[in-house]
Formats: structure tokens, sequence, C-alpha cells
């Protein structure tokens, strides 16, 4: 018998209680009530779940009630899974493992086709049939000079922070979600990600794209002192947060903007597109540094049958692919996939492979060649595997953009 038990909190004192463990659990300082005020109101009211020991809190985590655009551009009802934390002493007895079955649970009886988070570490979340289902790309521009002829197409306009709070989170619902792979934002994840930081003493800059239909495009960022740098190379550092744009022109523009800033030695950016093309607007392509291809989203399949039918294939003949999916076993089985859909059937299983795997080719960020190259799709028929190629491939590449 486990020694804890999970439940949804709905309780001021727990929720701290369990927010205070998660904080330690990720190393942060110790909780004052103060900050306990800044933070109650990013949770929302229904999907913050807690471990305990009888009266004691030893784990955490919780679920953002979202939405991704999957390939062919619909937008699927997801959970984002975050927050999760075990106290040190309560580490490797299961903690985690009941808190991701109930959180799922939840997520499937509430309609979530997936759940995506972002991992602290690459080796936990596969077992739980969490496979990397985006990439992003971490770039440093060194004194950047935007090259002559980048054109413009609109302007760009500085916001203060209360403008911001007012002003960010409607544009980017308007802008809407351009790549597969993006997510909406919710009120809970403005609220703890944006807001609660615009309102301290170092809250990130704010600048609006206007283009030739308005408002289209905006970056948040910080500029860092960089005085006690060695080199005598005076600047800040400009660390772009999030820069989201309805159109390449605008995103430009909004670059254009950043790298045009006086007493900048570097602009870093975190989490990108790897396919974002930053290099074609400067004067030297190699002042712009790739520091890191990382893993970014990672997707769970909820409800299988529900998110391969969400979502839209390439030009090929079926393929009968055959899911192993031993955390959540009533996924497992046969599906018959086509240009024209999904069905789930009896037929012999061309391809198999597990559900993190399928969670990896499910936004198209990889090809089930590779996949199969490196054992994690078994083939019986080569030609399937071709045509699986085909069926999954991305119309772009796929980013989330959307840290939590
Ligand atoms: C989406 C997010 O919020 S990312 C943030 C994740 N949180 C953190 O990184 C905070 C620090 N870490 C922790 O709090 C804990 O170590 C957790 C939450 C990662 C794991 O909690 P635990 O309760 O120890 O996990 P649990 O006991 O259920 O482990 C289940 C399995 O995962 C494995 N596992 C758990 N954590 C890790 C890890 N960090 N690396 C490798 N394997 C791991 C365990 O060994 C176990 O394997 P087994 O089934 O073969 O025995």
């Amino acid at each position: 018998m486990a020694d804890f038990a999970v439940r949804v909190l709905t309780e001021d004192t727990e929720r701290r209680a369990v927010h205070s463990l998660l904080r330690v659990a990720l190393h942060s300082p110790p909780m004052s009530d103060s900050d306990w005020e800044t933070v109650r109101p990013t949770y929302g009211p229904k999907r913050f779940f807690g471990a305990f020991d009888g009266d004691v809190a030893v784990g955490s985590s919780y679920v953002y009630d979202t939405a991704v655009a999957v390939p062919g551009g619909n937008v699927v009802p997801i959970g984002g899974l975050a927050r999760v934390g075990v106290r040190a002493d309560y580490r490797r007895r299961g903690v985690m493992t009941e808190l991701m079955r109930f959180q799922l649970a939840d997520s499937k009886a509430n309609g979530h086709v997936l759940s995506t988070l972002h991992a602290s570490e690459a080796a936990i979340y596969g077992r739980f049939g969490y496979g990397m289902g985006t990439r992003s790309r971490e770039i440093r521009l060194n004194r950047p000079r935007v090259r002559a002829g980048v054109p413009r197409s609109g302007h760009v306009r500085m916001l203060s922070s209360a403008e911001a709070i007012d002003q960010i989170a409607p544009l980017y619902s308007r802008i809407g979600l351009y790549r597969t792979g993006m997510m909406t934002r919710t009120r809970d994840w403005w609220s703890v990600i944006v807001e609660a930081p615009m309102r301290t003493d170092q809250p990130y800059l704010a600048a609006v794209h206007s283009g030739p239909d308005g408002d289209d495009g905006y970056v948040l960022y910080k500029a860092k002192d960089n005085s006690d740098d060695a080199s005598n190379d005076y600047g800040a550092t400009l660390e772009v947060w999030d820069l989201i744009g309805a159109n390449q022109a605008a995103r430009n523009d909004l670059w254009r903007f950043l790298m045009e800033i006086d007493l900048v030695m570097r602009i870093d950016a975190y989490a990108r597109p790897v396919d974002e093309p930053v290099e074609l607007l400067l004067e030297n392509p190699r002042s712009c540094v790739t520091r890191n291809i990382d893993d970014e989203s990672w997707v769970r399949l909820i409800d299988v049958q529900a998110a391969l039918a969400a979502r839209t294939y390439g030009d090929a003949d079926p393929v009968a692919v055959e899911v192993n999916d031993a955390f959540m076993p009533e996924n497992s089985g046969t599906y018959l996939i086509s240009r024209d859909g999904v069905t789930r059937g009896t037929e012999q299983a061309q391809l198999t492979l597990d559900v993190d795997t399928l969670g990896m080719l499910y936004f198209g960020a990889w090809k089930p060649t590779d996949l199969a190259t490196s054992g994690r799709i078994k083939v019986f028929d080569a030609d399937a595997l071709a045509r699986a190629d085909r069926l999954f491939e991305a119309d772009s590449i796929p980013w989330c953009g959307t840290h939590f």
C-alpha cells in the first residue's frame, strides 16, 4: 500500500503547503507570505493536485486547461502539465507516478486528447508515455547589425508594464496559433508567467509591432547589465523571452527593433523555432550563433484514437500501426492510418511502436524512418514505413513557443 494519497486541492492551506514543497523541490528560496499572495491567483480552481502522507504535503502537479494546433490546423483541447515536484525525503517511492495517473485520468475525463509538458530532465517522462514532440533553438547574436535592404513592414512602439498587462494577452489571442505545436495561453498562465513578473521591480520590457492591419506582434525582453564582464566591451545583454508575430515580416521588424537598440553587446533568445530565419536579417550571418537545439514540448497522447483523428495526414495509402501503451493500456491496439483518417481495427500490424514514440511522430518533428533506424519503431513491412514517412510529414516544423 502506498503511504500517501493524491487529491485535487481546493483549500488554501493545502495549496500553500503543496506550492511550498514545489519551491523546495525546484531549489527556489523558501516561500514568504507575500510570495504566496503573489502566486496564489496563478492557480486555477480545478487542476492543482497534491500528494499527502497524512497531513504532510509530499508531491505537487498542476495542469493548464489549454489547446494546441495540430497538423492540418485543428486546435484540440489538451492538458499542459507543470509544477511537478516531490519532497526529497519521499523521492523514488512512486509519488510522481501516482500524481501522473491521477492527472492523466482527470485530463481524459475532461476531454484532453493530449498532455504536453516541458521537462526539467529528459530522463523522467518517457516511462509515462511522453515523447519529445517539438524542439527549439537557443541563439546568441553578437553585436548584430541589420543587413541593408531588409524591408520594414510597420513600426514598433514600447509599452509601459501596465499597458503590457492589458494588451499582450489579447494580442496573442488575436494573432492565433500560426505553427503546429503552438498552444493557447490561459488566464492562469498569463498571470503566473507574465503578469506576476511585470509587477515586480524587474519587469519584462515590452514592445508591440503595428503592421498595415494594426497590432500584429510583440516582444517581451529584459536588459541585463554586463558591467562585471571581464572584457571592456561595454553594453547590455538583451534576453528575449517571448517574440510573437502574425507573419514573418512582423517578426523581422521586432528582431530589427532589438538589434538596433543602443548600448547592447549581445542578444540571447531561448526556445525559438529551429528554422527561424534570423541569420537572413544580419550583415554578418555568423553574428548569430546557435548555442543549443533543445527538446521543447513533450507530447503524450491521452486518447490515441481521438488524437490521431484530430490531425491530417499526407497523401499515402493506409498503414496499420500497433501502439503499445503500458501506462494507459486502454490505448494499446492497432490503428489504420490513412490520408482519409484513422480507424481502430484488427489488421496485422505493419509497424509497431510505443506510445512515447507516437508522441515524437505526432506533430511531425521526427520522421518514422529515423525512428525505425534508431530502434524505436519495429518494421514488418518496409513499404509501410515509406508510406508512414509521407503520412506523418509536417507542413511546418513544429514549435510550442509557450514556456510553462
Ligand atoms: C513538467 C514539470 O513540472 S518538470 C519538473 C519536474 N520536477 C523536478 O525536476 C523537481 C525535482 N525532482 C523531483 O521532485 C522528483 O525527483 C520527480 C518529481 C522528478 C520524481 O518524483 P518521484 O516521486 O521520485 O518519482 P517516482 O518515484 O514516481 O519515479 C517513477 C520512476 O521514474 C524514475 N525517475 C523519477 N525521477 C527521475 C529522474 N529525475 N531521472 C531518472 N529517472 C527518474 C524512477 O527511478 C522510477 O523508475 P522505476 O519505475 O523504474 O522505479
